[in-house]
């Protein structure tokens, strides 16, 4: 596929949205086309880099440029006519859904001040329901499908890996700085690789195996996200025993709001045997199938 080619004098800063180690990611807005408006983007400036560097650069974009999916962040096309290369992306503008789940969960009406619970001109940022849960959790299974009938394997499938959009809208993507700002969530095995313990099933953290069938295991643990309001897995374990428990096959437990139907779906991702667990399509029908019903399921009766 064609790779579009972007003048970087068509694109100008409005401010840095995040940094990271391979480089930095910026809001700014594009001018497309004289006679058009300007159109906000999130770019990804590669810092100045090897020529190894440039050519991971290439084979990147080539291949996020064949993706193209309502549930997956769109890739509009390279610069590389400045000294930086740049790579521009569809802007979404709720950040990753991790905060996004924390800042509208139970409790954060005690953490952040800045949610003035009574006037009403602060953004005003309401809990998420059921429905709306289920609404996230559809969206991603749909961007998952997509990835897997493109036989591409994400192998790093989590909450702070998605970006939320207004009207709930939730796609899959980041830029590759989960690592530097999410560095808990990783641990560092075999002496250079960060790997997302917590996400991943037993033959990924054993024999480092990543297929479908891990993204499915990892798809069921962003639904216990979901259903926790962006709780990290395994919280109370420390990393060594959060391996020693997911090879003894001890599965994360029902979140407190949790429809059982749920937690049922999020047990046929956890099977031991990769093959055993539920196909992604069957996932996203079930999961459709709980959203359209679930403007009068709440979590009690389920
Ligand atoms: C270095 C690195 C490690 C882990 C994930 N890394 C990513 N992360 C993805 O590649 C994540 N990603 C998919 O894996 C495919 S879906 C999708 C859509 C839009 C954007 C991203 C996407 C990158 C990275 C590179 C260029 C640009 C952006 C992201 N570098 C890394």
């Amino acid at each position: 596929s064609v790779i579009k080619e972007i003048p970087a004098s068509s694109v100008s800063l409005i401010r840095e949205l995040g940094e990271g180690a391979f480089g930095k990611v910026s809001l700014c807005s594009w001018k497309v086309k004289d006679n058009e408006s300007d159109f906000l983007v999130a770019v990804k400036t590669l810092k100045e880099t090897g020529n190894e560097l440039k050519k991971d650069f290439e084979r990147e974009a080539e291949l996020l440029s064949t993706f193209d999916h309502p549930n997956i962040v769109s890739f509009y096309g390279v610069s590389t006519d400045s000294t930086d290369y740049m790579m521009v992306f569809e802007y979404m503008n709720l950040g990753d859904l991790n905060n996004f789940l924390r800042n509208r969960g139970p409790d954060a009406k005690y953490l952040s001040p800045f949610r003035s619970r009574r006037d009403s001109e602060t953004s005003e940022i309401e809990e998420l329901t059921t429905t709306d849960l289920l609404s996230i959790a559809v969206q991603i299974a749909a961007g998952v499908e997509y990835l897997t009938s493109q036989h591409f394997v994400h192998r790093d499938l989590a909450t702070r890996n998605c970006l939320v959009a207004d009207k709930l809208t939730v796609k899959i993507g980041d830029f590759g700085m989960s690592r530097d700002l999410y560095s808990t969530d990783y641990y560092m095995i075999g002496g250079n690789t960060m790997l997302p313990v917590r996400w991943l099933p037993p033959e990924s953290i054993i024999y480092r195996k990543f297929t479908i069938y891990s993204d499915v295991w990892s798809f069921g643990i962003v639904l216990w996200e979901i259903f926790t309001h962006g709780k990290q897995p395994w919280y109370e374990l420390s990393n060594k025993e959060v391996l020693d428990h997911i090879q003894k096959n001890i599965v994360l437990e029902k979140p407190n709001e949790c429809p059982d139907i749920v937690y049922k779906l999020m047990l046929d991702c956890w099977t031991q045997d990769p093959q055993d667990r539920i196909p992604i399509v069957a996932l996203r029908n079930d999961l459709k199938t709980l959203h359209e019903k679930s403007f009068n399921l709440d979590s009690t009766n389920s």
